[in-house]
C-alpha cells in the first residue's frame, strides 16, 4: 500500500462514514468526506450504518448522542432555519450565513459619524443616501446620479458594530465552522467588501496581539483542541476527497520550509523584515474544543491565490535568481533583486473514482496545489506568512496594503480512528477554506491605470460572477421549491432539467469554490463595510449582494452513497502543453528593514498547463460559447469604461483648475480697476464739492473768503480754463437771500429754474466777478478791475443799496452760523475806486459805451454760468440733485424731523461735515419727491423766518 502510494499510481479515498455511532462525541453528518477505495467487510458495514444515518439527518443531528455531546454545535445548528432540500433528497438546507461587520473610524481625517449607515438592531441596518437631500420635501424634483435606492433596510444573520473585538467576532462567526471542521464537516468563509473595508483585518488581523484575525485564531483553536491527538501523518489528502500514503516530500523539512529553522532563500531575505517583530505572534486564542479522544488528527495547510484569473500556489518554492543581472529590471543599489518564476495552476475535475456515488461529481480541485502538514499553530502561522509574502500585495492610493488577489487558505483535517491507523478507509477528510477576497475596485478613487486597471477588471469579474452564481442558484432553488410545493402542477424532473446553468466556470474563483456552493458544507459570508470613506453607491452594491446571498441555501448534509471507486488513471503530465507564453511582470516590494529599502522582483507567470484530453472539457457544465463571448465583451467594455471615466475625470479636473485660475486673475484685475476708478471718482467729487463750498466761502456768506483750492490734478489745461469759469459761474448760482425782505417765492425758486438775469442776484454777480479776479490769480491791472467793477455795477443797478445794506445786516439769527467775513479791504477799495472813476472822470459817451459793454459782459457771464451749471451737474458723478444745503446743524435737525432726505449741512471753514463726506463717498442718489422737498423747504423757511435776523443760504436743485 505504502509502495503504491509512493509511486503515485494509486490513491485511496478515506471513508466519510462514522464507523462508531456510539462513540462520543461523534460528529454530525459529514458532508462530502472521502473513503478508501480498498474496501473491507468491516468498513462496508460501518459505511452501511453511516449511510442509514446519512439518509436520516434529523436523527443524526438532533437525536444522536453525538449531537447532545456537542452543545456548541447543537446551539449553532438549532439557530439555523431549515428548508426542504430542493434537490428532492433528504438533505437539509441552510441559508448562507451573512454577517455584517462595520469598520471603525480610523484617524482624524475621516468624519466622526457614520454618514449613511444606521444600525437598527442586531440583525438589520438602514442605509440612506446622504445625497438625497430632497427627502423632507417630496414636492421638490429629485435629481440623483445614483441608481441605488435612496434608503433601504438590509438584514443579516448578525450585525457587528465597530466596537466589536476580534475575539467576539471569531467566536460568533468562525468557531462553529472550526467545530464542524474537527467533526468532519466542510466549511467556507469568505469576506466581501470594497477596498479598505477591513477584509484582510478580519481574516488575518492587525498588528496588536489581541487583534489577531480569524485565521490565526482558527489555527490556535485547532491545535489547542488536537493537542495529544495528532497522528503521525502517514496519509495525506489529495485532490478534493482523495487520500494517499504520505511521503517525505510533503513535510516542511523536505521542502526546506521548516520556517523555524530554514526557509527558502527568498523568504530569508524578505521575510525577516516582514515577520521578525510581529506582535500578533505572541497571542494565542485560548479556546479549546472537546474532541473524541478515540480519534487522531493530522492537519494540512495549503495557500493559493487567484490573481488576474490565474491560480498560483503561494507555498510553492520559487525558482529564484538573485541579482545576477539576468533580468532586465533596473537594479536598486539598496535592494536585492529576484527573478521569480511561478506557474499558474489549473482547476481540474476529480476523477470519477473519487466520486461518492455513480451519478455524483467528485468535484474540482486545483491541480498541483501543495498541502503541508503542520503540527503546531506557530508553524502554521509561519507558513501562512510565507504565503503572504508571496502573495501579490501592491500599494494603491486607496490602501497601501491593498490585496490585489483573492487569497484562499485551506485547512484540511484528516481524522482516523486510533485502532485503525493503517486503514485509509477509516479516515475522514474535512476542509475549511478561508477566503480573503480582493476589494471591489474603485477605479475613480484610486486612479487605477494600466496593470492596476486590468487587475481591477479581473477582480470585478470574479466578484460579478460570484454574484451571478448566487442569483442563478437562488432562482433555481425558488423554482424547485415552487415545483415541490405544488407537485401536481409541474413535473419536478422537468423543472430540474430546465434549471439554469450556474456560471461557476466563468471565473477561476467560483470554479474553485463551486463545490462548497453546490452542497459541500456550510458557507459563511462576512460583509465588510467602511462607511467613513467609502461611497454610498459602492456599499449599496455590497449590501445588495449580501441580501442576495442570504437567500441562497446550501445543503449541509450531502452524504452520497458510498461505492468502491476504480483506480485513478496515471497522470499524463508528461504530455502537457503550455497554453500560452509566460508573462513577465515587474514587482517592487517595499521592505521594512533598515538596510534593505525595497526588493525588485521579476515574476514570470507561466500559464496553466492543459492536458490534451482537457481541451474537450468533460465537465458536466455545458459550455456556451455565446455566454463566454458575452462575458469577455462585458469585461472589455467595463475596462474601456473605467479607462474613459478616468480620463474624463482627469480632464475635468484639469479644466476646472485652469478656468478657476483664469477667473481668479480676471477678478483680481477687475477689483484693481474698480478700486482705482472709485478712488479717482471720490477724489474728483471731493474736489468739485470743495470748490463749490469754497465759492460759498468766497462769496463771504459763509465766512471769510478762503484761499483758492488747487485745481484737481487730473484736469487738463483746457479743463482748467473751463473749470475756472465754472467755479465763477457756479458761485453765481448761489441764491443769496441775505435779507428778510426777500419774498418766499424768490427764496424757493431755484437759480437754475429761470436761468435769466433776474434770477442772478446782484450781490452774487458782484462776488462772482470778484472771485473771478481772485481765481485768475492776478490783478490784471486797474482797467480790468474797473471793467469788472463796471460789470458788477451794471448788474447790480438799483439793487446796490439793498445789497450794501444786506452786507451790514444782522446775521446772528442762527446759533452756530458764522457770519461771513467782510469782503477784503482790497476788493472793497477796488470797488469803491472803480465807482469813483466811473462817476467822476469818465465822459458820457464813454459811459454809454461802458454801459453797453457791461450789459454784454453781464449777459455773457450769465450765459457762462448757465452753461456751467449744466456742466457742473453732468460732470460730477453721483452729484445729488436733490440736496438741500442748510446753514447749520440745527436747521438740518429741523429739516430731518420734518422728513425728507438730502438735507446737508454747510460746515464752517475748517469744519468737517462727516455725514456729508460719507454721503459723497457713497455717491448715493437720494430721490426726493417734490412734496417732500416743499415740506423741507417750508420747514427751513419757517425756522428761518422765526429768527428775524437770520441769513439763509439754500441751494435747491430740482432734478
Ligand atoms: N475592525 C477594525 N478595527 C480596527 N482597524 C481596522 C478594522 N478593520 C479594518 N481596520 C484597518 O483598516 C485598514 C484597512 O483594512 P484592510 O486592509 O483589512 O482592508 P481590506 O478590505 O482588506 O482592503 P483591500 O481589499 O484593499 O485589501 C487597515 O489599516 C486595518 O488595520
Amino acid at each position: 500500500m505504502a509502495t503504491r502510494a509512493k509511486t503515485g499510481a494509486t490513491t485511496t479515498r478515506a471513508s466519510s462514514r462514522t464507523k462508531n455511532l456510539a462513540a462520543p462525541p461523534s460528529p454530525p453528518p459529514v458532508a462530502k468526506a472521502t473513503r478508501s477505495k480498498i474496501s473491507k467487510p468491516t468498513t462496508q458495514a460501518a459505511a452501511s450504518g453511516s449511510k442509514t444515518a446519512a439518509r436520516n439527518p434529523l436523527a443524526k443531528r438532533g437525536n444522536s448522542p453525538d449531537a447532545r455531546a456537542v452543545p456548541t454545535q447543537k446551539i449553532a445548528a438549532s439557530q439555523l432555519p431549515r428548508v426542504a432540500n430542493p434537490k428532492g433528497d433528504n438533505a437539509e438546507q441552510e441559508p448562507i450565513m451573512a454577517y455584517l461587520r462595520i469598520r471603525p473610524q480610523l484617524g482624524d481625517e475621516e468624519p466622526t459619524s457614520m454618514p449613511y449607515l444606521d444600525p437598527m438592531s442586531d440583525t438589520a441596518v438602514q442605509m440612506t443616501d446622504p445625497n438625497n437631500d430632497n427627502q423632507d420635501n417630496p414636492s421638490r424634483p429629485r435629481f440623483r446620479a445614483s441608481i441605488a435606492s435612496p434608503s433601504s433596510i438590509y438584514k443579516f444573520s448578525h450585525v457587528f458594530l465597530p466596537a466589536t473585538d476580534q475575539a467576539e467576532f471569531f467566536t460568533k462567526t468562525t468557531l462553529p465552522l472550526v467545530r464542524g471542521l474537527l467533526d468532519g464537516q466542510n466549511g467556507l468563509l469568505f469576506t466581501y467588501g470594497v477596498t479598505n473595508s477591513g477584509k484582510t483585518y478580519t481574516i488575518q488581523g492587525g498588528n496588536q496581539p489581541e487583534s489577531a484575525g480569524i485565521l490565526p485564531r482558527t489555527l490556535d483553536v485547532i491545535f489547542n483542541s488536537v493537542e495529544g491527538l495528532q497522528s503521525d501523518g502517514r496519509f495525506r489528502p489529495v485532490r478534493l476527497y482523495g487520500v494517499e500514503p504520505s511521503n517525505s516530500t510533503n513535510s516542511l523539512v523536505s521542502m526546506n520550509v521548516n520556517v523555524s529553522t530554514s526557509e527558502p532563500a527568498l523568504a530569508e531575505v524578505l521575510a525577516e523584515h516582514y515577520s521578525a517583530s510581529d506582535p500578533s505572534d505572541a497571542y494565542t486564542d485560548p479556546t479549546i474544543l472537546r474532541l473524541d479522544r478515540n480519534h487522531e488528527y493530522s492537519v494540512w495547510l495549503s495557500y493559493a491565490e487567484v490573481y488576474n484569473e490565474k491560480i498560483f500556489d503561494l507555498l510553492a518554492s520559487v525558482n529564484e535568481e538573485s541579482g545576477n543581472g539576468a533580468s532586465q529590471i533596473p537594479r536598486s543599489a539598496a535592494g536585492p533583486s529576484f527573478l521569480l518564476t511561478r506557474k499558474a495552476l489549473a482547476v481540474r475535475p476529480s476523477p470519477a473514482s473519487d466520486a461518492m456515488d455513480e451519478n455524483g461529481s467528485a468535484g474540482k480541485y486545483i491541480a498541483g496545489l501543495r498541502h503541508f502538514r503542520v503540527t503546531s499553530a506557530s508553524q502554521a502561522k509561519d507558513l501562512i506568512k510565507l504565503g503572504q509574502l508571496h502573495r501579490r500585495v501592491f500599494g494603491t492610493l486607496a490602501n497601501s496594503q491593498s490585496s490585489r488577489s483573492h487569497g484562499l487558505v485551506t485547512i484540511k483535517v484528516l481524522r482516523g480512528h486510533r485502532g485503525e491507523r493503517n486503514d485509509p478507509n477509516s479516515l475522514h477528510i474535512s476542509r475549511l477554506t478561508l477566503v480573503d477576497l480582493a476589494g471591489s475596485e474603485r477605479t475613480k478613487h484610486t486612479q487605477t491605470t494600466g496593470d492596476r486597471l486590468k487587475e481591477a477588471g479581473n477582480i470585478n469579474k470574479s466578484l460579478m460572477v460570484l454574484g451571478q452564481c448566487m442569483e442563478v442558484m437562488r432562482s433555481n432553488q425558488k423554482r424547485l421549491a415552487q415545483s415541490l410545493a405544488h407537485p401536481g402542477r409541474t413535473d419536478t424532473r422537468d423543472v430540474k432539467k430546465a434549471l439554469a446553468v450556474i456560471p461557476f466556470r466563468h471565473s477561476k474563483l467560483t470554479e474553485v469554490l463551486m463545490d462548497y456552493f453546490a452542497g459541500d458544507g456550510k458557507v459563511v459570508m462576512i460583509v465588510n463595510v467602511n462607511p467613513y470613506d467609502t461611497g454610498f453607491d459602492e456599499n449599496s452594491h455590497v449590501m445588495k449582494f449580501s441580501a442576495l446571498t442570504r437567500e441562497v441555501f446550501t445543503p449541509t448534509n450531502n452524504a452520497p452513497v458510498p461505492r468502491v471507486a476504480s483506480p485513478t488513471k496515471p497522470s499524463t503530465t508528461n504530455k502537457v502543453r503550455i497554453s500560452a507564453l509566460p508573462i513577465a511582470r515587474k514587482v517592487t516590494i517595499p521592505l521594512l528593514g533598515r538596510k534593505v529599502s525595497e526588493a525588485h522582483l521579476e515574476v514570470f507567470e507561466e500559464e496553466e498547463e492543459l492536458r490534451p484530453d482537457e481541451e474537450d472539457d468533460d465537465d458536466d457544465e455545458p459550455i456556451n460559447p455565446l455566454v463566454d463571448a458575452l462575458f469577455d465583451e462585458i469585461e472589455e467594455l467595463r475596462l474601456r469604461l473605467y479607462d474613459a471615466e478616468l480620463r474624463c475625470a482627469i480632464v475635468e479636473a484639469e479644466t476646472r483648475e485652469e478656468v478657476m485660475k483664469e477667473m481668479e486673475d480676471r477678478m483680481f484685475a477687475m477689483e484693481r480697476n474698480y478700486a482705482r476708478r472709485l478712488m479717482s471718482e471720490v477724489e474728483r467729487n471731493e474736489m468739485k464739492m470743495d470748490a463749490k463750498i469754497d465759492m460759498l466761502h468766497q462769496t463771504g456768506l459763509l465766512g471769510t473768503a478762503v484761499k483758492q483750492r488747487p485745481v484737481p490734478p487730473q484736469m487738463s489745461s483746457e479743463e482748467d480754463t473751463q473749470s475756472t469759469e465754472g467755479i465763477g459761474a457756479e458761485k453765481a448760482f448761489i441764491d443769496i437771500s441775505d435779507d428778510n425782505s426777500e419774498s418766499d417765492a424768490e427764496r424757493c425758486s431755484s437759480p437754475l429754474a429761470g436761468k435769466g438775469k433776474k434770477n442772478v442776484d446782484a450781490s452774487g454777480l458782484k462776488l462772482a466777478a470778484q472771485l473771478l479776479a481772485e481765481e485768475d490769480g492776478e490783478v490784471a491791472g486797474s482797467e480790468s478791475i474797473i471793467e469788472r467793477s463796471m460789470i458788477v455795477d451794471a448788474a447790480s443797478g438799483e439793487d446796490e443799496a439793498e445789497a450794501a445794506s444786506n452786507e451790514s445786516g444782522n446775521d446772528e439769527d442762527l446759533d452756530d452760523y458764522t457770519p461771513p467775513a467782510k469782503p477784503s479791504g482790497k476788493s472793497r477799495t477796488s470797488t469803491t475806486a472803480s465807482k469813483a472813476i466811473s462817476s467822476k472822470s469818465v465822459p458820457n459817451d464813454i459811459k454809454a459805451k461802458q454801459r453797453s459793454s457791461r450789459r454784454k459782459s453781464s449777459l455773457g457771464l450769465e450765459h457762462q454760468m448757465t452753461g456751467l451749471s449744466v456742466l457742473s451737474e453732468d460732470d460730477i458723478p453721483g452729484a445729488d440733485d436733490s440736496v438741500i444745503i442748510v446753514p447749520n446743524r440745527k436747521a438740518r435737525q429741523v429739516a430731518a424731523a420734518v422728513g425728507g432726505p438730502g438735507i446737508e449741512y454747510v460746515p464752517r471753514k475748517g469744519e468737517v461735515d462727516t455725514v456729508k463726506k460719507k454721503k459723497r463717498q457713497l455717491t448715493s442718489k437720494t430721490v426726493v419727491t417734490e412734496e417732500q422737498m416743499e415740506k423741507v423747504v417750508g420747514a427751513v423757511e419757517q425756522r428761518v423766518s422765526n429768527n428775524d435776523n437770520g441769513k439763509t443760504i439754500r441751494r435747491m436743485r430740482l432734478s
